[in-house]
């Protein structure tokens, strides 16, 4: 999360982008790259539309999080974070998890890529490698989650050469320096409704804040929420029915100078029911060193 202190972009919407050229790699693959471009440097973010993740398994994934939510306390705490250790898995319940030092009005569940306890980065410890904690109670739930990291993954990296190509970069620009081996995190949020407090200090879903890593692509359901900060002040990014949202994470924008934007965002549910969301976070392999991009055409829009 960086500084909050940086100069704001004026924007009073954000674009929705048809990445079906880069998804098939036919068609004009550089009308995306532009597009993304433009979004990157305004507001750093922007809807996808065309990218190809198949609506069946979105369902399922969004029905059986719907079930897991619903049960009682203790049944979800079976599969609680303190159970994964530094593989930083598992569920943490409404105020389990803060943001800027204030407990956010959400519950969640992290996963990651499934590792087995004998990989050699398991067995040496390292941070973030592991096995998911997934409910016993609900086998469907699992196998699911890892079907959907594997098509966001596969997404990613598809962003990563639009982004690549949106640089003036060759496709394969991030794929070959930084990400043949993403670090990916997902995460599942539940935000209750918000049932507005008597002293007029709202309470916030997810307080405000940036991404750290290099893009996020994030599913949303129908409630909206999601606010993102412009000069002027928050502009809503409502659901847009079969998109993601994507945004830039802070490791881009060191990357690019701050070329690309990482924009603050937050998240207030004021709708009546549970949001779900399901915020997919793809980053470098978790080794490798993050260097500034050399680039002539920074100056260019
Ligand atoms: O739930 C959302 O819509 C956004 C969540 C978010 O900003 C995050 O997890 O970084
Ligand atoms: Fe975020």
């Amino acid at each position: 999360m960086k500084n909050l202190q940086v100069v704001e972009k004026e924007f009073s919407s954000l674009p929705i982008i048809d990445i079906s050229a880069l998804v098939s790699g036919k068609g004009n693959l550089y009308s995306a790259a532009s597009q993304i471009r433009q979004a990157c440097r305004e507001s750093g973010f922007f809807y996808i539309i065309g990218h190809g993740v198949d609506e069946n398994l979105q369902q399922r994934l969004e029905e059986l999080s719907r079930q897991f939510f619903a049960q009682d306390l203790e049944t979800k705490l079976k599969i609680r974070m303190a159970l994964a250790g530094i593989a930083w898995r598992g569920y943490f319940p409404v105020g389990g998890e803060l943001t800027s030092g204030k407990p956010d009005l959400k519950e969640g569940i992290y996963f990651g890529t499934e590792l087995p306890d004998e990989h050699p980065l398991v067995q040496a410890g390292t941070p973030m490698h592991g096995a998911n904690l997934f409910p016993a109670n609900m086998p469907q739930f699992g196998e699911t989650v890892l079907e959907y990291i594997e098509a966001m993954t596969k997404l990613g990296h598809t962003l990563m050469t639009g982004i690549a190509m949106s640089l003036g970069l060759e496709e394969s620009y991030f794929a070959d320096r930084y990400t043949s081996d993403p670090l990916v995190l997902f995460r599942i949020f539940n935000y209750p409704p918000n049932l507005s407090p008597s002293d007029g200090n709202p309470i916030w879903g997810v307080g405000e804040h940036t991404d750290y890593g290099v893009l996020t692509i994030l599913k949303q359901d129908d409630s909206g929420g999601l606010q993102v900060k412009s000069k002027s002040g928050w502009v809503a990014a409502p659901p847009v029915p079969g998109s993601f949202v994507c945004n830039i994470g802070d490791m881009l924008d060191k990357m690019t100078g701050g070329f690309y934007r990482s924009t603050p965002h937050r998240v207030q549910n004021q709708s009546q029911n549970h949001r779900l969301s399901f915020p997919f976070f793809f980053d470098p392999n978790f080794d490798v060193e993050v260097k500034p991009i050399e680039l002539d055409n920074y100056s260019s829009e």
